[in-house]
């Protein structure tokens, strides 16, 4: 019988009152890239300190192939944590930090240094090598840090805000190195982010966390194309929600012109939001659905051109993508009128 990779069954944990992890349960295959993916206060850190063996179960169990790993201590799991603060020894040289671990598991010498080494040039540190960490910059600092959790060769890696402590450019730079790096060991990784745009960057899949459970888990295309619930529907990029009412033969906006779905279930109830990404709505009215409101602000982003629409429809602003080309036809100039419109396929609904 094959067993999943990595198996979390059941697990909860409790802090008094407070329910951290509340009967979670997920497997993760081997050398998958998984986000855990969450806002502030979910649970996203208390499992994977329990991963990790930093925190014990209240109930439930994890196995690593096959194999319980919930009551072993932390140095004895074949899984690495990896800190937001990186935690590198001020007073020593680049590779002795990287060697530090081994040497406490007491490796041969020579057996150290060739990992070390080695592990320098995927990194591309070998020419700081004898630095120590404050004379290194953050991205760099991260990049030791990583090595020194590889270079264990665990089968686990554990990452809480892997890139938490970086500005935006180094951040997305080091979102492509982390998938090169898991990529280049065959490591299975965990990355713990509350950074949605580094989730569907990096992960093969997503976790969304919530109070503690899974909300929803698929592939980042799975989860932004088709969120299971309106939290996620929000939670993950930019979305426009429209009030509409349930009529005989379908749904309608506030205004009772008729809204054409994907078509899937609706959900019960006469009140429901129809949900719209920003980029599937075009200029013109040629779509299955449109509707026109007054331009109130643009925000300019380089790769696009996101337009602000006031309409009757809805109380916020519904928020159109343009693409640089789209823009440069059309022109989109504050207190002017403007029409979009959107196809059945990409209009969702969800419960109010
Ligand atoms: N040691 C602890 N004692 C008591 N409560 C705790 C402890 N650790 C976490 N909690 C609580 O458990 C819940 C989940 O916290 P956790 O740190 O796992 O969330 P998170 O999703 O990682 O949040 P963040 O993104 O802010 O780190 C929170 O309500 C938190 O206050």
């Amino acid at each position: 019988m094959t067993h999943p990779f990595l198996s979390i069954r059941n697990v909860s944990k409790a802090f008094g009152s407070v329910r951290a992890v509340a009967d979670l349960s997920l497997d993760i295959a081997e050398n998958e890239f998984f986000a855990l993916l969450g806002a502030s206060g979910s649970g996203k850190t208390t499992l994977l300190r329990m991963l990790a063996g930093f925190e014990d179960l209240t109930d439930g169990d994890i196995l690593l192939e096959g194999t319980s790993i919930a009551g072993l201590t932390p140095n004895r799991r074949p899984l690495n944590l990896m800190f937001q603060s990186y935690a590198l020894f001020p007073h020593m040289t680049v590779t002795q930090n990287i060697a530090y671990g081994l040497e406490m598991d007491r490796l041969p010498k020579a057996e150290t240094a060739s990992r070390v080494s080695e592990i320098l040039d995927v990194i591309q540190l070998g020419h700081l090598a004898k630095r120590k960490p404050d004379q290194l910059s953050g991205g760099q600092r991260q990049r030791v840090a990583l090595a020194r959790a590889l270079v264990k060769r665990p089968k686990v890696l554990l990452l809480d805000e892997p890139l938490g402590a970086l500005d935006k450019k180094l951040r997305s730079e080091m979102q492509l190195e982390l998938k090169r790096l898991q990529h280049e060991f065959g490591i299975t990784f965990v990355v713990v982010t509350h950074d949605q745009e580094e989730a569907l960057v990096m992960a093969d899949r997503i976790a969304i966390m919530k109070d503690g459970a899974l909300l929803q888990v698929g592939t980042p295309h799975e989860i932004y194309e088709s969120p299971g619930t309106r939290f996620a529907a929000d939670f993950i990029g930019v979305m426009n929600f429209l009030p509409v009412s349930r009529r005989a033969n379908g749904f309608a906006t506030r205004d009772g012109t008729p809204v054409k779905t994907d078509g899937r279930a609706a959900p019960t109830g006469t009140q429901v939001v129809a949900a719209i990404r920003p980029e599937r709505l075009r200029v013109g009215g040629t779509g299955d659905n449109s509707l026109t409101g007054e331009i109130t602000a643009l925000a300019y982003h380089g790769l696009d051109l996101l337009v602000h629409i006031s309409t009757a429809l809805a109380d916020a602003p519904v928020i159109a993508r343009m693409t640089a080309d789209e823009a440069d036809g059309n022109a989109p100039v504050v207190g002017r009128q403007i029409t979009v419109s959107w196809s059945a396929k990409d209009t969702h609904i969800f419960p109010e």
